[in-house]
């Protein structure tokens, strides 16, 4: 696998930003960020501020042809995946790799059952507490990228050459053995602590100080692990402890993503954390009360911002 020198990446929002800046420190001219025509416009007015340093990136367009890339890294929320799917397109070729770094367990096979799940790596990122507030964000932890083919017992070369790439850039990472099990890890931990800190507005400081609040979400995990088991991933008990040291690691004064989108009035990832929740539980025939409630709550909260 030859040495990745050509990169795009679609949503320039807290992840995307924060990683993406690290490999434009290297080669500015390596990274181009595809924006339709709108956003383009808005970034290149505004620019964009990532811990304190300007940043005016090379935007382009969807449309436009005859510019396949090596990599492209995928870092929208999971609602605005089927247009980027189609915005990635004229940027794919036969030995593209792409890097999903959403959150939730599903976005690589639907990214993967329209371009082939060979070109696929599976991601997702652990431990950042970036902050999008419009184009300036904001993190005190980077956290680190897991990443890597299915399984990783020995590293593909398409791993390597990613491997090397983070590497030049100093973004941090781990190629976890079992990346499935790793997705259901960290999706376990959303559907905990980005939904109640949505419905409570509570900051990261809230869980590391409030019983009450990580019990919350410990209840909202459980049927999570409930269900991980019946999928064969097995998740355990155990693995709750290595949410909670995660969680204490974060900014006391950051926000999950899902809180940031209920205040800034966005749409949230409620359908892809306790949405695929709840339909889990029907296949297994497994009753999930707390996401039952959890999808409601956010749902009316995401109504009453289109009402403001
Ligand atoms: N924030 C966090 O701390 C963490 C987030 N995650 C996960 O990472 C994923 C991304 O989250 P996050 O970075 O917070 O999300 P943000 O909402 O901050 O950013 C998403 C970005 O995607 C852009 N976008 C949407 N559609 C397109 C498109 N078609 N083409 C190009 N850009 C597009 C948006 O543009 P616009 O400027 O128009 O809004 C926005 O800038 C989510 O799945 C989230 O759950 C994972 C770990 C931590
Ligand atoms: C784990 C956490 C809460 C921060 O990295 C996250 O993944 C998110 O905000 O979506």
């Amino acid at each position: 696998m030859k040495k990745i020198e050509t990169i795009a990446v679609a949503g320039l929002g807290a992840i995307g930003a924060a990683y993406a800046s690290k490999l434009y420190d290297i080669n500015p001219q390596s990274v181009k960020f595809i924006a339709n025509q709108e956003r383009a416009e808005r970034y290149r007015r505004t620019g964009f501020t990532i811990n304190g340093k300007p940043y005016d990136f090379n935007y382009v367009q969807p449309e436009e042809k005859g510019m396949p890339v090596d990599m492209i890294i995928v870092a929208v929320k999971f609602h605005d995946l089927p247009q980027v799917i189609e915005d990635i397109r004229n940027y794919v070729e036969k030995d593209t790799m792409i890097l999903s770094l959403l959150n939730g367990i599903s976005s690589e096979e639907i990214l993967g059952s329209v371009y082939g799940m060979e070109k696929m790596l599976y991601g997702s990122c652990v431990g950042i507490d970036a902050v999008r507030e419009g184009s300036v964000i904001s993190y005190t932890n980077i956290g680190k990228i897991n990443f890597g083919e299915k399984q990783n017992a020995t590293l593909s070369s398409r791993v390597e050459v990613v491997k090397e790439l983070f590497d030049q850039a100093g973004i941090p990472y781990h190629i976890p053995e079992d990346m499935l099990r790793t997705l259901w890890w960290k999706y376990a931990l959303n559907v905990g602590v980005n939904q109640v800190s949505a419905v409570l507005k509570a900051p990261y400081g809230v869980f590391h100080e409030m019983e009450d609040a990580r019990e919350l979400m410990k209840m909202a995990m459980e049927e999570v692990l409930i269900l991980s088991q019946k999928e064969g991933v097995n998740l355990k008990p155990e693995d709750m402890e290595e949410f909670f040291k995660i969680l204490n690691t974060l900014a006391p004064e950051g926000k999950t993503s899902m809180l940031q989108d209920v205040e800034a009035g966005r749409k949230t990832e409620v359908e892809m954390l306790a949405g695929t929740v709840m339909n889990l539980g029907k296949k297994h025939g497994v009753k999930t009360p707390v996401n039952d409630m959890l999808f409601r709550m956010i749902r009316v909260l995401e109504e009453m911002n289109q009402e403001r």
